[in-house]
């Protein structure tokens, strides 16, 4: 591995909506050099210049690299994660819908590399969580019930941060339950609510931007490059 102060980066999923913001973000972010792009389709659509692109079943082809940071969809994450696990390189992964069986092969990667898979990189839904399980302990008996509005090309639903925010909730004793929207082209909306007897509580946070879930992504990349193997937590690697 390189040293922690300048890594290369793998961007998978770089063809898509979260893929393009990283691959245009990274290129002013220090200690990090992007050294290879990886999409679903073969031939890959041209997304970045001076960077050699590959589509999945090229994967093996990619050059050496450090960490990479993933933005696809659940077929393709277990090529990305076996990839890291191959290469002795991190992984920082932001696709949501995974199954149970993908969850365990992270927890098995783990012990060979370090990896963060999150659902949300905004710093907004992590103080939401935190407020959510906060919330549901101190209304006890109330209803909990999390919307989530996303754009209409999301394919998994609950969304993944919602879901995170039905743990929170459980943790302060409430069951959740989920209601999804999809519409226009809303970059993700979630709110939590609690109802009693005559008064309700709303928990909202709204991305209205991509690039804060790229950025939340390059810096967890310069943070776990270089790490020793171990599953992370997104607060791990704030600061
Ligand atoms: N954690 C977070 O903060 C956030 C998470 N997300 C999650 O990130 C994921 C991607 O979202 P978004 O960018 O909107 O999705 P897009 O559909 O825009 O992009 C998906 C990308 O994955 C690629 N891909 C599809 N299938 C495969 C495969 N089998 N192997 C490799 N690459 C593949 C696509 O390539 P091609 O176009 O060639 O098919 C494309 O580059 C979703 O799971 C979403 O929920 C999104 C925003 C924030
Ligand atoms: O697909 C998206 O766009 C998003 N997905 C994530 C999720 O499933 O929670 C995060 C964000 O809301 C955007």
């Amino acid at each position: 591995m390189n040293t922690p102060d300048h890594a290369r980066l793998l961007v998978h999923g770089a063809t898509g909506r979260m893929g393009r913001a990283v691959l245009r973000l990274a290129a002013d972010t220090p200690g990090l050099s992007v050294v290879g792009a990886v999409s679903g389709s073969r031939p890959p659509q041209r997304v970045v210049d001076g960077v050699p692109q590959f589509s999945a079943s090229e994967i093996g082809g990619v050059p050496a690299f450090d960490v990479a940071i993933d933005f696809s969809l659940p077929e393709g994450f277990d090529r990305v994660l076996g990839l890291c696990v191959a290469r002795g390189a991190a992984l920082v992964s932001g696709t949501t819908g995974l199954s149970e069986g993908q969850q365990q092969a992270i927890d098995e990667a783990a012990g060979k590399v370090p990896v963060l898979v999150a659902a949300n990189f905004s710093l907004g839904t992590a103080v939401l969580s935190q407020l959510v399980e906060r919330a549901a302990r101190a209304l006890h008996g109330w209803d909990c019930d999390i919307v989530e509005t996303h754009h209409v090309h999301k394919k998994d639903a609950p969304s993944g941060t919602a879901l995170v925010l039905g743990e929170s909730a459980a943790r302060g004793g409430a069951q959740a339950r989920y209601a999804s929207l999809r519409a226009g082209d809303v970059v993700g909306e979630h709110t939590v609510q609690f109802t009693g007897l005559g008064e309700r509580l709303e928990l909202v946070h709204r991305a209205t931007d991509r690039d804060v879930f790229a950025r939340g992504a390059l810096h967890a990349a310069r943070r776990i490059a270089g790490r020793p193997p171990g599953r992370l937590r997104l607060a791990d690697l704030l600061g």
